[in-house]
This record gives structure tokens, C-alpha cells and sequence, in this order.
């Protein structure tokens, strides 16, 4: 029996970093995809293996090794998402330190730490194959981590006791409302051993998919009446989510007064743009001046992100070119390089899209145009297997 579970990215249209301080933010899925899948064999020996295809990298444990190092979780309990405690995050790193670790990706240990973390709560010292497949690109903004967490908490899941899948159904299926709320709550512990700080945002939107406006672990389901079309650049300059939220809480304790207005700033924002994105255009509100207030919004969330200090010499080269097409942007996710939300209105021709494409491509920029709004996670079994 082999399970695949496949969960997408985001875009955070409205209050990153501030929602980490309680602010809302505004968040929705992207049509790219973290594929997870996983088997049981006996031919594996006692071995779990981790395969991540793009990166070519294949790691293994022996089961024995892991309970040596990682104690406690013959029983597992796919039921109760826990914390990783600092004790076994360093287990942990002892774990992923034994594999041979190309420098230039040390970045994925953490990644692969929240993997056995993952792993051994669920489905506890089971022989297993795990292959991860990415169209994410990774560390630029689009939730990787989060995508990455919600994949293989849910093909863990699908496979567990907890599961509440018809194993024998075809297709590509929805995991119950008890079940999301259960691989929502995993990825999170996962995000938390990557991100160190996460509000829930990145892995709430990864799970239910859809448009999201959330607040201090509250989600409400938004439902747009505005077609969005964002222009995403990356800026290929990598980042650590980890680093840039802490900067910010950093500069939060130098400057409480000043950063709580701008957190409170950003929450007014985030709010003005959930009700304009949800209010139908009629005959006195027309889509474009929505749209123009939206671009307006975005702006003014820029701005207040460069005062938290995650801008990049990057993003601020592509709001600069933006600019000249009268076009809006803004950094989306951690920022400090990575990706740029451009708001490309209904009115906008073709011919000046390709303009402004060229231009930031002309820049070493990657640019393409994204669904908004999917499904979340979902799962495929395959019994052939
Ligand atoms: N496919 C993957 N395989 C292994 N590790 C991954 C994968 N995708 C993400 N990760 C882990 O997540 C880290 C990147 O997470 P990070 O939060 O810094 O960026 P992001 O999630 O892409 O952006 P943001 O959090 O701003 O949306 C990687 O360094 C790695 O540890
Ligand atoms: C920067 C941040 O707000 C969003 C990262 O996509 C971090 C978080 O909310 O966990
Ligand atoms: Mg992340």
C-alpha cells in the first residue's frame, strides 16, 4: 500500500510578520504542489528511508538506530500532535548529523528534522520509504516549509489510525474536517521546528486551501468576489524564515511602542483588504476602483513591512520596475529577497504584461502567473502498490 498526499504553497496577500504579533493577515493557496508519498516494505529491511527527488538526496535510519537516539515512541499517538521539546531537537540533529549532508544543503536539516519529529509521533519506528517531490520553489516565500510539513503530516496520517480514509477509493480525495484539524496541528509542529515561531498561517492555508483571513490561530474561509491576478517574481535571492521573524521580534523588544503601531497598522490593513476582496462590485463600487484600492493597500503593507526591516535590495529593484508600469507590489511571505506580489488589474493588456515580464526577467528575475485560491491537502492511495 502506497499513499501520496500533495499540499500547496501560498501567497500571503496582506500581513506577514505582523501576524506572528497577533495582527490578521490575508493568505491564499497556489496551484504549486509538495508531493509526499509513503510505503511500508518488509524489503526495506528496518530501514526508514527519506528520498527528497529534487534535491537528489536519500537519507536512511535504521529503525534500531532511531529508538536509540529517540526512545519512547513504540505506541505512537497520531491523535496528539505535540511539541518538539529542545532535548529532541537535539536528538534529532544527532539523527540528521549521521547522514552524509552536502554543505550547500545544510538549510534542509531542519526540514528533515521535522520529517523524523513527524515520523516517529505517527507512525512511531515502522520500516518506511518516504519520497518528497517539490514545485515549490524552496526558501522564496511560497510556503515550502509549510507545503512540505502539511504533505508528509497528512500522507502519515492517511496511513494511521486516525486517518478516516477509505483506503480502497480512486482518486484524488479530502481528508474529513477532524482530519485536516489533526494534519493542520502536526505541520504546525513541524513548521515550528523549522521556522522556530510560526503563527499557523502558512500551514493553515496549505491544508483548507482556498482564500483565508487569520488571527491569532483563527481562520475564517474568505470567499473573493474579485477575479485576483498576481504577477509573482521571484527574486531568486535566498532567505530563512526562521532568521527574518526573529529579526523582527528583535526590533519589536528595541522599539515595543513604534512596532505596535505598526503591527496595528497592518492589521486595518489586512481587514480593509478582506472586506474589499469580499464585496461584490456593483454599479457605485466598480471592479476597478477595488482593484485600485487594493493596489493602494498592498503599497501601504509594503511600506510597513520595509519598516520591519524584511525588505531586500531585490524587491525593492522589482516595486521600482513595477512602478513604471503603474503597477502595485509587494514582497509576499518572510521577505529579505524571494518573492514579489505584482496586482496585475482585469484591464491590464497582454502587450504590458509581457513589457514588464521582460523587464524583471532582463533583471536574472523569474516571473509567472499563479492560480489563487485551490484546494488544499489531498490524498491519493494506491493499492496496486
Ligand atoms: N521539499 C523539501 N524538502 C526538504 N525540506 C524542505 C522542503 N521544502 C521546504 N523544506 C524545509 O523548509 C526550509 C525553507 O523554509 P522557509 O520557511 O525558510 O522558506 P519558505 O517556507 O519557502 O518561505 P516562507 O516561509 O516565507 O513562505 C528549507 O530550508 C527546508 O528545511
Ligand atoms: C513571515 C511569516 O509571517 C509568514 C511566512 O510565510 C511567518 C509566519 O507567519 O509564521
Ligand atoms: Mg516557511
Amino acid at each position: 500500500m502506497e499513499v501520496t498526499a500533495r499540499a500547496p504553497g501560498k501567497i500571503i496577500l496582506s500581513g506577514e510578520h505582523a501576524v506572528v504579533h497577533g495582527s490578521t493577515a490575508v493568505a491564499a493557496s497556489i496551484n504549486l504542489h509538495t508531493s509526499a508519498s509513503l510505503r511500508f516494505s518488509s524489503d526495506n529491511g528496518d530501514m526508514l528511508k527519506l528520498e527528497l527527488k529534487d534535491m537528489n538526496l536519500k537519507f536512511s535510519w535504521t529503525t534500531g538506530r532511531i529508538k536509540e537516539v529517540l526512545p519512547g515512541f513504540d505506541s505512537p499517538t497520531p491523535s496528539t500532535p505535540k511539541p518538539c521539546s529542545g532535548e529532541s531537537l537535539r536528538s534529532l540533529a544527532t539523527l540528521v548529523d549521521e547522514q552524509m549532508f552536502p554543505e550547500a544543503k545544510i538549510a534542509l536539516a531542519s526540514g528533515v528534522s521535522a520529517f523524523l519529529w513527524l515520523y516517529i509521533n505517527i507512525q512511531g519506528y515502522k520500516p518506511a520509504t518516504v519520497t518528497v517531490t517539490s514545485q515549490i520553489p524552496l526558501s522564496s516565500g511560497l510556503g515550502s516549509s509549510a507545503a512540505f510539513c502539511v504533505s508528509i503530516s497528512g500522507a502519515l496520517l492517511a496511513l494511521s489510525s486516525c486517518g478516516g480514509l477509505d483506503h480502497n477509493q480512486q482518486g484524488w480525495l479530502m481528508f474529513e474536517e477532524s482530519g485536516l484539524e489533526l494534519v493542520n496541528k502536526w505541520a504546525l509542529e513541524g513548521e515550528r521546528i523549522i521556522h522556530g515561531k510560526p503563527s499557523g498561517i502558512d500551514n493553515t492555508v496549505s491544508t483548507y486551501g482556498n482564500l483565508i483571513e487569520f488571527k491569532s490561530g483563527e481562520i475564517t474561509q474568505l470567499k473573493s468576489n474579485l477575479l485576483l491576478k498576481m504577477l509573482i517574481t521571484n527574486t531568486k535571492v535566498g532567505r530563512n524564515t526562521k532568521a527574518l521573524v526573529a529579526g523582527v521580534s528583535e526590533r519589536a523588544l528595541r522599539h515595543p511602542d513604534a512596532m505596535a503601531s505598526v503591527f496595528s497598522a497592518i492589521d486595518s490593513v489586512s481587514e480593509e483588504l478582506a472586506s474589499i476582496i469580499q464585496t461584490p462590485a456593483t454599479d457605485d463600487i466598480t471592479i476597478t476602483e477595488k482593484e485600485e484600492k487594493l493596489a493602494e493597500l498592498m503599497e501601504m503593507n509594503q511600506g510597513l513591512l520595509q519598516c520591519m526591516g524584511v525588505s531586500h535590495a531585490s524587491i525593492e529593484t522589482v516595486l521600482r520596475t513595477t512602478l513604471k508600469y503603474k503597477l502595485s507590489s509587494k514582497l509576499t511571505g518572510a521577505g529579505g529577497g524571494g518573492c514579489v506580489l505584482t496586482l496585475l488589474p482585469t484591464l491590464l493588456s497582454n502587450v504590458v504584461v509581457d513589457k514588464v515580464v521582460a523587464e524583471l526577467e532582463s533583471c536574472g528575475f523569474e516571473c509567472f502567473i499563479a492560480m489563487i485560491g485551490g484546494k488544499g491537502v489531498e490524498i491519493c492511495f494506491n493499492p496496486s502498490e
